[in-house]
C-alpha cells in the first residue's frame, strides 16, 4: 500500500494503473477507520482492480469548530488496519485541497437535498461534502466509488451530484455495518463513555420499533416521531431529529411512495449519533 500526499504523485500512480487497463475503486473517508470503512474497501476490491482510499478530515463540511478540532486523527492506526486491502491511501492537507482558503473555494451545491433534514440541522455541511467529493472524484477519477448507507442523505446527495454533473463514476451504496448490540459503527462512537456506550443501542432499538409500527400500517407520523423522541430523551439522549420521509426523494410521504426511510439523529453525551432504516410500504 502506497501512502501519497501530493496531487502529482497521485495522478502519476493512478495514471499508470489506468494505462495498464485497471479499473479503479475509490473509498473516501475522514479516517479513524473501523469495520464499516473496511467493508466499503472490500466491496470496492470485489468489483475493481485497484482500490484508493482517501483520508481527509474536510474542514469545509464541519458546521461546528469544536467538532472539527476534536475529530479523531489516527493515520498510523488507519494504515495498519487497511494493510494491503488498499493499494493507495491519499492523505491531502487542507492547504492542498483549498490552496486559496475555504472562502475562495468554488463550491458544488446540490439543490433541494442539501438544504433539508440533516442539511437544515447542519448548515453548509452538505455543500462541504459535495464540494470535496467532486474534487476527490476529479483527482482520483475512479470507475466506482463506495459510500455507506449509514449516511443515507449523503449517499442520495452524491448520487444526485454524480448524475447532474454527468460524472463517469458508478456509485455503490453499502449497507450499514453494526456492532453485535445493533449500534451502527461510527468514528464518533469513540466519544461515548462506557455507560453511554451501553445505552447507545437504544437509538437503533427505538428506530426498529417505529419501523415495525410503520410497516403495520400506522400513518400518524407526528405521533411516531413524538413517541420516538420521548423514548430517546427518557433514556438519556437529546434527540436532534427524527424524520420519516420518502426513501427515494426524501420528500414527505405521499400515495406514490414505494418505501419510507426513518432518519434518526440524537446526541448522547458529546457524541451525535445517526442511524436510518428503510421501510417498504
Ligand atoms: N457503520 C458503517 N457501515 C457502513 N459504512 C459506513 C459506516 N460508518 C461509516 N460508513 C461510511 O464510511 C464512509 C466514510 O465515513 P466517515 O469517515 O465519516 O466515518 P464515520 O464512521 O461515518 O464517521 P462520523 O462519525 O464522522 O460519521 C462514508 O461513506 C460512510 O457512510
Ligand atoms: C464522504 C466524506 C469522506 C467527504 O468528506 C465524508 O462526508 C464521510 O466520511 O462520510
Ligand atoms: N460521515 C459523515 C461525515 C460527517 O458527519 O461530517
Amino acid at each position: 500500500m502506497q501512502l501519497v500526499s501530493t496531487i502529482e504523485e497521485l495522478r502519476s500512480i493512478i495514471g499508470g494503473w489506468r494505462r495498464g487497463g485497471d479499473r479503479i475503486g475509490f473509498v473516501p473517508t475522514m479516517g479513524n477507520l473501523h469495520q464499516g470503512h473496511l467493508e466499503l474497501v472490500q466491496q470496492a476490491r470485489a468489483r475493481t482492480d485497484r482500490v484508493v482510499v482517501s483520508i481527509f478530515v474536510n474542514p469545509l463540511q464541519f458546521d461546528r469548530a469544536a467538532d472539527l478540532a476534536a475529530y479523531p486523527r489516527t493515520l498510523k492506526q488507519d494504515c495498519e488496519r487497511l494493510g494491503d486491502q488498499a493499494d493507495l491511501v491519499f492523505t491531502p492537507t487542507p492547504e492542498l485541497m483549498y490552496p486559496h482558503g475555504q472562502q475562495q473555494q468554488t463550491r458544488v451545491s446540490v439543490p433541494g437535498i442539501s438544504q433539508v433534514l440533516e442539511g437544515a440541522l447542519r448548515p453548509g455541511h452538505f455543500d462541504g461534502v459535495s464540494t470535496v467529493v467532486c474534487k476527490l472524484f476529479n483527482l482520483v477519477q475512479p470507475d466506482l466509488a463506495c459510500f455507506g448507507e449509514k449516511d443515507y442523505q449523503q449517499l442520495a446527495l452524491i448520487r444526485k451530484m454524480t448524475a447532474d454533473l454527468n460524472l463517469p463514476v458508478e456509485i455503490l451504496g453499502v449497507p450499514t455495518v453494526r456492532a453485535e448490540d445493533g449500534l451502527a459503527l461510527s468514528s464518533r462512537n469513540g466519544y461515548l463513555t462506557e455507560s453511554e456506550r451501553a445505552l447507545a443501542p437504544e437509538l437503533a432499538a427505538t428506530m426498529h420499533r417505529l419501523a415495525k409500527r410503520l410497516a403495520a400500517g400506522e400513518r400518524d407520523l407526528e405521533l411516531l416521531v413524538k413517541e420516538g423522541a420521548a423514548r430517546l430523551d427518557g433514556a438519556g439522549f437529546r434527540t436532534d431529529g427524527i424524520d420519516i420521509v420518502d426513501a427515494d426523494t426524501l420528500a414527505p410521504l405521499d400515495e406514490h411512495s414505494r418505501a419510507a426511510v426513518i432518519l434518526m439523529a440524537a446526541f448522547l453525551g458529546k457524541a451525535r449519533l445517526i442511524d436510518n432504516q428503510v421501510v417498504p410500504l
